[in-house]
């Protein structure tokens, strides 16, 4: 599959924080999802890949457009939902929706008002006067609709309902259906990555920890049950340790070992996305493939 958005040596600094080395592809029609501690870097990413972040470093082509070159014709490409807006408050939805629309040539005027409905958005009511949630969704209501090839959320639902949250996955899923578009979403809600992504680009302050296919990456790990006889040699592929189970990031070598050594394990159980993630996002102690090696 072709990408539609290359990255390529991205380094940054800003103040004590380094972002990079990064490089990575996102190929059309696909989902990912970026994933990273708090203060990762993914906001500043995101910006990046916006232009509004001077890089010290590297090359950001979408479609094979340079962004930072004087061919600005990337810009009709992109759909960018920021986490936060600037200078959108003293203005009603409907003012908003008269500023935005006109600028985007495949807005879906029927889409924005199918948002409006389902999230019941006041139309008439100032931006800054609504609540965080309904910003949000007001601002996904004039975002989603622009129709770009290239849909870009910075943590989407962090102030959403339960039920509105829902109401956007079904919505991301549906905008999906359409040939070649493609979403790269910032999140720190397990339950939309699980629904919604199939990659996870994987960030740890400030480094690529990895850009992961998220159901090779569900049976990549595995965890052995062993009650009162965990041994207390380490063991190959061996993450995590705690009372009566070991969890392994290389099951096959794990497996191994144990028979050749006759250790005997109660029984094998796979890992919820969330403990999974937890591992990534955990790398103090782990070599490049994720094993423990302070053990
Ligand atoms: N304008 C700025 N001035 C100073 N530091 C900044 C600025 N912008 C970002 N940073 C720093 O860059 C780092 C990465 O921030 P960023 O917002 O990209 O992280 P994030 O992964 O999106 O975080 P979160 O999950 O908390 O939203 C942080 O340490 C932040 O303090």
């Amino acid at each position: 599959m072709e990408p539609i958005l290359t990255i390529s040596n991205l380094e940054k600094t800003i103040e004590e924080f380094h972002l990079g080395p990064i490089d990575i592809s996102f190929e059309k029609g696909t989902i990912t999802a970026l994933v990273g501690n708090n203060g990762s870097g993914k906001s500043t990413l995101l910006k990046s890949i916006m232009n509004l972040v001077q890089l010290d470093r590297g090359l950001i082509k979408l479609d094979h457009i340079s962004i930072n070159g004087e061919d600005e014709s990337w810009k009709k490409l992109i759909a960018y939902q920021p986490q936060t807006v600037v200078g959108w408050d003293p203005f009603t939805g409907t003012t908003l929706k008269k500023l935005i629309a006109p600028l985007y040539p495949h807005w879906d005027e029927g889409l924005f008002h199918k948002m409006v409905k389902l999230f019941d958005i006041p139309l008439d009511k100032k931006f800054g006067k609504l609540s965080q949630g309904v910003q949000q969704k007001l601002n996904l209501a004039l975002t989603i609709p622009r129709n770009a090839p290239l849909l870009i959320l910075d943590e989407p639902t962090s102030f959403m309902d339960i039920p509105s949250k829902k109401i956007l996955m079904d919505l991301l899923v549906d905008w999906m259906e359409e040939e070649n578009r493609t979403l790269i979403i910032a999140s720190h809600q397990v339950e939309d990555i699980r629904k919604l992504a199939d990659f996870l680009f994987v960030l740890h302050n400030g480094k690529m920890i990895g850009n992961f296919e998220k159901e090779e990456l569900m049976e990549k790990y595995a965890r052995y049950w062993f009650g009162d006889s965990l041994p207390a040699i380490t063991i190959p592929g061996e993450v995590v340790r705690e009372d009566g189970y070991i969890i392994s990031c290389k099951p096959r070598d794990t497996e191994t070992y144990l028979k050749e050594n006759k250790i005997e394990w109660r029984h094998r159980s796979s890992l919820e996305l969330e403990d999974i993630i937890t591992i990534l996002l955990t790398p103090k102690q782990q070599n490049t493939e994720g094993e423990l090696t302070l053990k």
